[in-house]
């Protein structure tokens, strides 16, 4: 049994995990973290999650419990998700990672901590994105540096990072196998007089509104032809499963930084 600590456990994917964690064999949470300050603080994790008690309250103080988990499974925000990398390292303990929007510092410091604990990081969790990753690969390789490429994506409006970090995902996956850097070719939205398309860069296009759970398409655009390749996601409960799956496999592992690449079996 792998025991697990959620921390962002009152938001909407922590919720979506504490729900996933119940439905599923092998895995048990046994700690429940959000903001010191949240009214829902001394709740019952499962009342919060919409599925009835399960028997942990949502508490604020991770290192308090450190005797009680074996694995973290955090989807809060940048910082608050690098303090809690560091409390792993101090307690040997191993980490999945979901928050997106980290500075190159921040997974530097990731990358770090993995040379003495086992880290998932991804920034989507579900199956189908991942099998996207490997077809935008195809597609890249086949369709070469004949076409332009856009990455689009849309998410609800309480998302707090842009481009999404599956775009961004998205958009290193095409230009590593175009022999491209990212950081030198994305271009992240235009306006204005942009002058012609520069046909060696990426572009990347967000919509925020209402309660879009998550849609990313990529987009190679030719002259009398195009592919476009979309993923949309239409409840967490994917996300939440992938990542519930990446702590059962992470549990025996003893360092290094992994994806869901690895997780899946897809590398
Ligand atoms: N990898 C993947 O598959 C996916 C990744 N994500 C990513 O997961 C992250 C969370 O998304 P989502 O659940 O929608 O966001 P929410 O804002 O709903 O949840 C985050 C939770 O973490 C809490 N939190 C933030 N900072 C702290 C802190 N310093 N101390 C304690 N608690 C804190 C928040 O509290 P408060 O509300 O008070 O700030 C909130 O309850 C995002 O980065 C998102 O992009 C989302 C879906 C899938
Ligand atoms: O914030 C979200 O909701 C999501 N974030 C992830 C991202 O930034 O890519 C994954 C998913 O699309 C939902």
């Amino acid at each position: 049994m792998t025991n697990v600590a959620v921390v962002g456990a009152a938001g909407r994917m922590g919720k979506t995990l504490v729900a996933a964690l119940h439905q599923t064999e092998g895995v048990k949470l046994t700690v429940a973290i959000d903001r010191p300050d949240s009214s829902l603080i001394g709740a019952d994790a499962g009342e919060l999650a919409g599925i009835g008690k399960v028997g942990v309250t949502l508490a604020s103080d991770l290192s308090a419990h450190v005797a009680d988990f074996d694995v973290v499974i955090d989807f809060s925000a940048p910082d608050y998700t690098l303090e809690n990398v560091a409390l792993c390292r101090e307690n040997g303990k191993g980490i999945v990672i979901g928050t997106t929007g980290l500075t190159d510092a921040q997974k530097q410091t990731l990358k770090d901590a993995a040379e003495t604990i086992p880290v998932v990081f991804a920034p989507n969790m579900g199956v189908g994105v991942n099998l996207v990753f490997k077809l935008l690969e195809m597609a890249a390789r086949v369709l070469g540096d004949d076409v332009d490429i856009e990455v689009i994506e849309a998410h609800h409006r309480h998302k707090v990072d842009a481009p999404s970090g599956t775009a961004l995902r998205m958009g290193e996956v095409v230009a590593e196998t175009l022999g491209r850097d990212l950081k030198t070719c994305a271009v992240y939205g235009r306006e204005g007089q942009t002058g012609a398309r520069d046909r060696n860069t990426i572009g990347f296009a967000t919509v925020r509104a209402g309660d879009i759970v998550g849609e990313h398409t990529v987009m190679f655009a030719a002259e009398g032809e195009r592919v476009e390749i979309t993923h949309k996601a239409s409840s967490r409960m994917t996300f939440a499963r992938g990542a519930v799956r990446a702590a059962g496999w992470l549990a025996d592992k003893k360092h290094g930084l992994f994806d869901m690449q690895d997780v899946l079996g897809l590398r």
